[in-house]
């Protein structure tokens, strides 16, 4: 079944658009879960319990877990994460020339979608693209301040990057697996790329910590009722100074933002 159609389904059993990001930063993570072998799965897997209900997907961004801990982490909360239930989507944001790309891919084995790059063109995204039960989701406007340095530079056409980019993503989804990232700290690029490209489910970061619009997030950010709204520090870290107290808190904090933004649902 398409990755799209699964997180129709997913989004109505738990009635959110919440995408709760795993980025478990060791320096946070409470001291009582210090003493684990692998302080970030403990970590995460009380989180999951905690948040799980409220969960559309649960997003692990790849950079939290890049050392021998971090993979084994990694692949316990995927496990866990999907013995609940929920997708997971891993942001890596990867591309690659056509041999290394290939290897990357094989991830979507593993997970059920993907972050990855637009810069190195279609052949560094074909091997993702071609997998027709994964979403794929092309990084277009970013929340980030640096996002206009090279994604808002006006092309001769007269199209800014990013809306080229939402064009070529439009054209390269053959399979009806691939979705934007657009971020929702730039409502209006949010507004314009969704004229843009009607049909293309968005996951928005950039609520929570980095302070972006929620209301924008779900205007612009669903299509047909399809789409991702993330959160990762505003939720994991929400009980930071509450001792065994922080994933009841972070429950809270999910429950707190899918009852936000579900106002703003039709
Ligand atoms: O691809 C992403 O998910 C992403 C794109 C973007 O433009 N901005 C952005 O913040 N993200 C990711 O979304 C998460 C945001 O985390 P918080 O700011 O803690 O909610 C991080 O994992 C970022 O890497």
């Amino acid at each position: 079944m398409n990755f799209f159609d699964r997180l129709h389904d997913r989004i109505r059993t738990v009635d959110s658009v919440v995408s709760v990001g795993l980025d478990p930063d060791p320096s946070r993570i409470p001291d009582h879960l210090l003493e684990h072998d692998l302080p970030r799965w403990a970590f995460n897997r009380r989180i999951i319990d905690a948040t799980h209900e409220h969960a559309a997907v649960f997003k692990p961004n790849a950079a939290f877990y890049e050392d021998p801990d971090g993979w084994a982490a990694l692949e316990e909360t995927i496990a866990y994460a999907h013995g609940k239930g929920v997708p997971v989507l891993l942001d890596a944001k990867r591309a690659d020339i056509g041999n290394t790309t290939r290897q990357y891919a094989k991830i979507l084995e593993t997970v059920d979608a993907i972050t990855v790059n637009p810069y190195m063109g279609r052949d560094s995204l074909q091997p993702f693209l071609a997998n027709e039960e994964a979403g794929v989701f092309i990084l277009c406007r970013t929340s980030n301040p640096g996002g206009e340095d090279l994604q808002d530079l006006e092309l001769a056409s007269g199209e800014a990057v990013y809306e080229r980019v939402a064009a070529l993503a439009d054209l390269w989804n053959e399979n009806d697996n691939v979705g934007l990232v657009v971020g929702a700290t730039t409502p209006d690029e949010l507004e314009e790329i969704r004229e843009q490209v009607p049909d293309l489910p968005f996951l928005v970061p950039g609520v929570g910590a980095q302070g972006g619009d929620a209301e924008a997030a779900i205007e612009y950010g669903l299509a047909d009722g399809v789409g991702l709204v993330n959160s990762s520090r505003g939720i994991i870290f929400a009980g930071e100074d509450e001792g065994e107290g922080f994933a009841a808190a972070s429950g809270q904090a999910a429950k707190r933002l899918k009852r936000r933004l579900n106002q703003y649902r039709e």
